[in-house]
């Protein structure tokens, strides 16, 4: 698949851009704070109706405006397809495929699959839990919308007892009538969809451990582990029984929202005892994994895009990264870098057509060699 165009209006720090784009390379170029990543990230959302860097749309529209567009077309194994993002502040995020508006995010999410590389990746590693989570999750809301539809539930039922904890932490009181519906909910979406993370990382792991080798090209033992204390037999009766720490601490203290993903090297976190290296190849590695495992799944090579690689990136990493590009394992790239010549340099090496973009402060131009 590979995005043919984009239109933007007050997205970010761009007030009106238009542009196309080849099928294979794309390469924003430019100084710091003049757009790249902004561009990269309108890219982003069509693909997902989010921006990869801010949650809150507000922040996303231009300052002193009060609304965005971000269109594109696409091209899906030749279906053409138009998505139209439009954002106006304090009204509902209207997403339109071919002219259609979709109801729910999940009938659009997945079909455009997309994968970033971007510097701040090393807090999958160095981050908390919350960080693996939202990875994995993102990546499981692209491949199978149940998965989805239960994880949009279970935040819903979570977000609605908490409150009533809260409640209860006011009044002094627990009152196990009111708050039972809500535990029958997340107990049984919780072991779901750590039944579904489970298995995910099954087939996950050995595209990790294949990735690692070929980017770090070293014979480290490497691996991914999953276990949820939601998938143990007693885990219901568990999560009842806790409701005094949870009336203590005022929220719910077990459910799949407490999970993590544990990334080993020679059977020790990486976390604690991966070198820095180690650490970027892994988060690497983690990355093409999911590059891979989209492109299994939905049979169309998801858009790669790279923000700033060139300078978070040795250049053996970037030599190894640069061989799979020329090996053709990749579709379409976008990549952001804000020294011209490197980019056009490394680019030259390899045997696929580049277009390279000057952006300057939310204008871009093409032809810029
Ligand atoms: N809502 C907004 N309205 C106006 N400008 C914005 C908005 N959000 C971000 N910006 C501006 O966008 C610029 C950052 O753009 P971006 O992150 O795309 O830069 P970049 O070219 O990738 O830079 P770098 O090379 O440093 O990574 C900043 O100047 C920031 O102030």
């Amino acid at each position: 698949m590979y995005l043919k165009n984009i239109r933007l209006q007050q997205f970010k720090n761009y007030q009106k851009a238009q542009v196309q784009f080849s099928k294979e390379i794309n390469c924003f170029v430019g100084v710091n704070g003049s757009g790249k990543t902004n561009l990269l990230d309108a890219i982003h959302y069509l693909c997902l109706t989010k921006s990869a860097i801010n949650g809150v749309d507000l922040l996303n529209i231009l300052h002193n405006k009060d609304f965005f567009t971000v269109f594109g077309d696409f091209d899906l194994e030749g279906k053409e397809i138009e998505v139209r993002c439009i954002f106006e502040a304090g009204k509902k995020k209207q997403v339109l495929q071919n002219g259609k508006a979709i109801e729910k995010m999940s009938e659009h999410v997945g079909l455009l699959p997309v994968v970033i590389i971007a510097p701040d990746d090393t807090l999958l590693i160095k981050g908390g839990s919350e960080e693996r989570r939202r990875f994995f999750d993102n990546m499981l809301c692209q491949m199978d919308k149940q998965y989805m539809d239960r994880l949009v539930r279970y935040q819903h039922f979570l977000k609605q007892r908490n409150a009533l904890i809260k409640q209860f932490a006011d009044k002094g009181k627990w009152d196990k009538a009111f708050v039972e519906p809500y535990d029958k909910e997340i107990i049984e979406l919780s072991k779901l969809i750590a039944t579904s993370r489970k298995s995910f990382t099954e087939e996950y792991g050995p595209l990790l451990k294949e990735f690692y080798d070929i980017i770090s090209d070293n014979q480290e033992n490497i691996d991914i582990q999953y276990d949820s204390h939601c998938l143990s037999e007693d885990f219901a009766s568990e999560f009842k029984n806790n409701w005094q720490r949870d009336f203590m601490l005022k929220r719910t203290n077990m459910g799949i929202h407490k999970d993590d993903f544990q990334f080993g090297i020679s059977d020790y976190p990486i976390k604690k005892f991966g070198s820095q290296g180690q650490q970027k190849s892994y988060v690497i590695a983690l990355k093409l994994a999911q590059f891979q495992i989209f492109l299994t799944h939905k049979k169309t090579k998801p858009i790669l895009l790279l923000d700033d690689i060139f300078d978070k990136l040795d250049d053996i990493r970037i030599a190894k990264l640069m061989n799979l590009v020329a090996d053709h394992r990749f579709g379409q790239l976008f990549i952001t870098d804000a020294r011209p010549e490197r980019s056009k340099a490394i680019l030259a090496a390899i045997e696929a057509e580049s277009k390279f973009f000057l952006i300057e402060n939310g204008l871009i131009s093409t032809d810029v060699f």
